[in-house]
């Protein structure tokens, strides 16, 4: 867990403050995206937490422990970086790059080869293929995914991404989000992640903390941030598709009328978010659909009980252009 405690930063010769009393908890083995217009202070705040900059005042708590008082060498070996472009070494292998912190713990080398290769297998690289590769040869989507295992190479419990998709193209982009998703569920740490990509924060992040000028202006689960936006800057920064976004978050499940028969021919299975099942509804000029699960029926949704789950005034609109 990390905890911010009134945290100001001013950097020397700046007439602002490029954090203004920041207070707020990072839970344990969640992944909280960080989003804000550009200079809000988000990595600001990452690089307070690895201690690449010093709070001007305030408290910064990893783990239990007052980061102040920790070796800021020592606390960085428990805290993975990536950023953008990665930084990976160019002198040195896949492999050596990886094995650097191991290094400096003084692991010896055959378990360093193995974590090597577990790393690779992790981020969908192929050892025998990759491990003597120099970063200069490698394809920007492969470098960042050396980039996370060099990250996760001495298991750290915190794990701070600025911008780690920045640099790669949308379509690898999407791809790359999915399966860190799905790594970083498995791995089980304490994640930030800095983004300029709303679509990012929703996808990656259990929570999302949204920034202006320093300041938090809300911080909570995607669906929340995109229902119930906490003010004006919010709700213009979420955007007007809010409501769609909610959609293509929102699992059927969450929504349908449990049945185990139903009269309704088309079907959805229950994984399936509400924006797939309004597509559904539309190319089948229905209103309603049986849910699945396993091949057998579990309930039924309707469009109106699509529109209930997401923001009336929008969902009028929607309902009223018929689509
Ligand atoms: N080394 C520095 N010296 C002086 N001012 C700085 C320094 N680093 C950042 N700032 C200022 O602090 C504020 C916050 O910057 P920060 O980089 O944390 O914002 P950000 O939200 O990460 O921005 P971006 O999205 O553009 O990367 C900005 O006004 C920036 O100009």
């Amino acid at each position: 867990m990390i905890t911010l405690e009134n945290i100001s930063k001013i950097y020397p010769g700046s007439p602002r403050k490029a954090l203004d009393d920041l207070s707020m908890t990072f839970e344990e083995g969640t992944t909280t995206a960080l989003i804000g217009p550009s200079g809000c202070g988000k990595t600001t705040t990452m690089r307070l937490i690895n201690r690449l900059e010093q709070p001007t005042s305030g408290r910064i708590w990893v783990n239990g422990r007052d980061i102040a008082t920790e070796d800021p060498v020592m606390l960085r070996r428990h805290i993975g970086y990536v950023i953008q472009n990665v930084g990976l070494f160019p002198h040195m292998t896949v492999a050596d790059n990886i094995a650097t912190v191991p290094r400096l713990l003084g692991w010896n080398a055959s378990r360093i080869q193995a974590r090597v290769e577990e790393l690779l297998e992790l981020v969908g690289l192929d050892a025998g293929q990759h491990s003597h590769r120099f970063p200069a040869a490698l394809s920007g989507g492969q470098r960042q995914r050396v980039g996370v295992a060099r990250a996760l190479a001495a298991d750290p419990p915190v794990m701070l991404m600025d911008e780690p998709f920045g640099a790669i193209d949308p379509l690898v982009r999407g791809r790359l989000q999915t399966e860190f998703k799905q790594i970083l569920q498995r791995v089980k740490k304490t994640v930030i992640i800095v983004t300029h990509d709303l679509d990012e924060a929703i996808k990656m992040g259990d929570r999302i903390a949204i920034m202006r000028e320093g300041k938090l202006c809300q911080y909570a689960p995607p669906a929340e941030v995109l229902s119930s936006p906490a003010d004006a800057f919010v709700a213009s920064f979420v955007g007007s598709d809010a409501t769609l976004k909610l959609l293509a978050i929102t699992p059927v499940k969450q929504a349908m009328e449990p049945a185990l028969t139903t009269h309704h021919p088309h079907q959805l299975e229950a994984s399936a978010t509400l924006k797939d099942a309004l597509a559904l509804m539309l190319s089948r000029r229905t209103d309603s659909l049986t849910v699945i699960e396993n091949s057998a029926p579990v309930g039924v949704l309707t469009r109106e009980q699509l529109f209930a789950h997401v923001q009336s005034d929008t969902a009028h609109v929607i309902n009223e252009r018929n689509v």
